[in-house]
């Protein structure tokens, strides 16, 4: 059964015996996991396989970001491993997420296809930095109808930007939003934060959270705790 809950953590391991333990101390019913660059690039497809054997939807978060058939083809790749939900970066362009559409509708595949906006270790310095010169939240909008516009399901932002998503694109538009901190948790590298129930308020569909889970001592027991917090403010 797939679950009904928001939270998606992040499994940020560098194998796959420390990734699987931690999902062992999981349950299905209550998250979704996310598999990033680290894991991945280090335990391959045999990551997903086992997080799906063990009856987890997964999040393929590698981030694509180069030219249009290049990324459709690894796209395709991660839909036929059947993961839940893939992402690409907006910055790759309008030409580069259509092709990746495209390509999923092409074959019938279901996966959600969602683009990063802008990181949530970001702010206004860095993106001035890299030639941006307007705000994370400017910036994030303009990413966000593009990826609209572009064929995607959904996007990854800060929550902060959430609730303008929400105006802009709607609520059915997936706002995927790491930077989450439940009261008990500290932010560590991460800039632009929110609570659990502050990000869901603001319009967030799904929270990514990983050191305030994986690095708790009971994982389970922080599991409850940012349940409890979503809960509560309901
Ligand atoms: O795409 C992501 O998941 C992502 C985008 C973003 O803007 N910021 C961000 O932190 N993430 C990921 O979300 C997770 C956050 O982990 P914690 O900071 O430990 O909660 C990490 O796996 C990041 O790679």
């Amino acid at each position: 059964m797939p679950t009904d809950s928001p939270l998606i953590i992040a499994l940020d391991y560098a194998s796959l015996d420390a990734a699987l333990c931690m999902a062992d101390s999981l349950d299905p019913a209550r998250c979704r996991l996310k598999v990033g660059k680290e894991l991945f690039t280090r335990s391959g497809p045999d990551v997903v396989d086992a997080l799906h054997g063990r009856g987890f939807e997964v999040f393929l978060d590698l981030k694509f970001h180069d030219i249009p058939n290049t990324v459709a083809g690894a796209v395709q790749a991660a839909a036929e491993q059947g993961v839940w939900m893939v992402n690409v970066h907006a910055g790759g362009g309008r030409r580069m997420m259509e092709a990746a559409k495209e390509r999923l509708q092409h074959h019938g595949l279901s996966t959600h296809l969602i683009a990063v906006t802008v990181l949530t270790s970001m702010e206004a310095e860095d993106l001035a930095e890299v030639g941006v010169n307007v705000t994370p939240a400017e910036q994030v909008e303009r990413l966000a109808l593009l990826a609209s516009r572009s064929g995607m399901d959904g996007v990854v932002c800060s929550a902060r930007e959430s609730a303008r998503l929400r105006e802009l694109c709607g609520e059915g538009f997936l706002k995927v939003t790491p930077g989450i901190r439940p009261s008990f948790a500290i932010a560590g590298d991460q800039r632009r934060v929110m609570t659990p129930r502050d990000a869901l308020n603001a319009g967030s569909t799904h929270l990514v959270v990983g050191r305030p889970v994986t690095q708790a001592k009971d994982p389970m027991e922080a599991l409850t705790a940012i349940e409890l917090e979503l809960a509560e403010g309901l």
